[in-house]
């Protein structure tokens, strides 16, 4: 395992570049093996996910090479094998290989997925969306055996509840599906146009993806005729910029979609902090006098629950009581006994409700990462406290930030990484 180690109190100060967006990444992956041809990436963020996905890719006989931001993969030579399930359980994204196996063979084996420990994480709607187009689901020792004999058929599906991976699956496995899928109530993030997008310049026919409801009607065949590029990813530019306006003298955070942003954006501006949002980067300002928010998390385009964590230490500087209702995760909470180790006035009154007061002179700790987003909040954390704090479980972290120890480094930070 590795572990951070910060020493904090420096203040941050100059420019931070945005890789590619984890959570399309995560699906682009897995969507490359629908595809006849090779296919490239750019913008491919360096993040463990990746390299989890290139080893299940390879038991697949997809070869594939990664190398300063621009992946290749190659699925023309595919043959159904069974998945390794320690890289099936590094991460939840995993998941995805279920519609696009499913789209390719008509049939797909797959473990349960891994992923983040924030609580329940079924996944219901993904099942019923391959029942709808005609797949027979059974689940059995922790594995999920999917078959659709005679061929996917397209089919009329409303999800009970918005959710991205079950959007994002079913429109893998209808890509290649008979006649026309009509997904409603679908979830409209960012990447899910990603993903559509990608697969649309191939040949396929998606329509209304980034509203909620997508419209797929099959094709027989995909074909890549040019490189994708990623969208920026808004959580880690959300981070930054939550770090930027706690501890930053001024930090620009370039290769950002404002338009992405604007649910997180509009609470950084309530609280006082005076951004300046340009066309694709954004500057944080030195911040000062700020004031207690109330945050709800919600489906994209509302305030993403990957971004509560992230800006928790913000909350601390400002003067009352801001109070977050997580929503979609309200198990989400495993970064407050953490947080209250380095001196952040935190607590969980009751279920889904994580009230911050302000709280001055955070002192360094060692603090364990339970996931992504409460690693996020440990080390902006981290970087304020006066001290050292120590990160242990970086992998966590590592899996979603790319080139972090880089990014924070050139911003002044003083962080490195270490064999824990
Ligand atoms: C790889 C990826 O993109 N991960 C993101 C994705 O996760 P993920 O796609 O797993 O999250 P979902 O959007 O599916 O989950 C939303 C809510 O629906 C519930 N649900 C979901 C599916 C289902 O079949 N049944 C069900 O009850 C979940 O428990 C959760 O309460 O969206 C989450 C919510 O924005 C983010 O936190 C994750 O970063
Ligand atoms: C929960 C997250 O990721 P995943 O869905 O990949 O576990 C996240 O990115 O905050």
């Amino acid at each position: 395992m590795k572990k951070l180690v910060i020493h904090g109190g420096r203040r941050l100060s100059g420019e931070v570049t945005i890789g590619g967006a984890k959570n399309s990444t995560v699906a682009l992956i897995p969507a490359a093996i629908l595809a006849e041809t090779p296919v490239k990436f750019d913008s491919v963020p360096d993040i463990l996910d990746v390299y989890n996905l290139q080893v299940i890719l390879e038991s697949m006989n997809v070869t594939s090479t990664f190398k300063g931001g621009e992946l290749m993969i190659d699925p023309t030579e595919i043959i159904e094998a069974e998945l390794p399930s320690t890289a099936i359980k590094s991460l939840r994204a995993s998941y995805y290989f279920m519609g696009s196996l499913l789209g390719r063979f008509g049939r797909a084996t797959v473990t349960f997925p891994g992923g983040d420990n924030i609580g329940p994480r079924p996944i219901d709607q993904h099942i019923k969306g391959f029942e709808a187009l005609g797949a027979k689901v059974r689940e059995e020792n922790d594995t999920v055996y999917i078959t659709a004999d005679d061929g996917l058929k397209g089919a009329r599906i409303f999800l009970d509840m918005v959710s991205v991976g079950a959007t994002m699956n079913i429109i893998l496995a209808a890509v290649h599906a008979e006649g026309t899928t009509i997904l409603e109530n679908a979830a409209r993030e960012p990447e899910i146009i990603d993903l559509a997008t990608f697969l649309n310049n191939m040949g396929a026919q998606i329509r209304g993806a980034g509203t909620d409801v997508v419209r797929i009607t099959g094709v027989p065949k995909l074909e890549s005729k040019n490189t994708h590029t990623i969208i920026p990813d808004r959580i880690e530019a959300g981070t930054y910029l939550a770090l930027a306006a706690a501890q930053g003298d001024g930090v620009l955070v370039k290769n950002v979609i404002p338009e992405h942003l604007e649910s997180f954006t509009a609470k950084m501006i309530e609280m006082g902090v005076q951004l300046d949002v340009r066309e694709d980067s954004i500057y944080v300002p030195k911040s000062e006098n700020l004031t207690p928010i109330h945050i709800k998390t919600a489906p994209f385009p509302g305030f993403a629950t990957d971004l509560q964590q992230p800006i928790t230490p913000l909350l601390t500087l400002a003067d009352g009581e801001s109070v977050i209702t997580e929503t979609i995760y309200p198990e989400r909470t495993r970064h407050i006994p953490e947080l209250q180790k380095l001196g952040v006035a935190i607590e969980n009154p009751e279920y889904g409700q994580i009230t911050v007061t302000k709280s001055n002179n955070f002192h360094g700790a060692s603090v364990a990462a339970a996931e992504i987003r409460a690693g996020a909040s440990l080390v902006t954390a981290g970087l304020m406290a006066d001290g050292i704090t120590e990160v242990t479980n970086a992998e966590h972290v590592l899996r979603g930030y790319d080139h972090i120890i880089h990014k924070l480094t050139m911003l002044n930070a003083d962080i490195q990484i270490a064999e824990d």
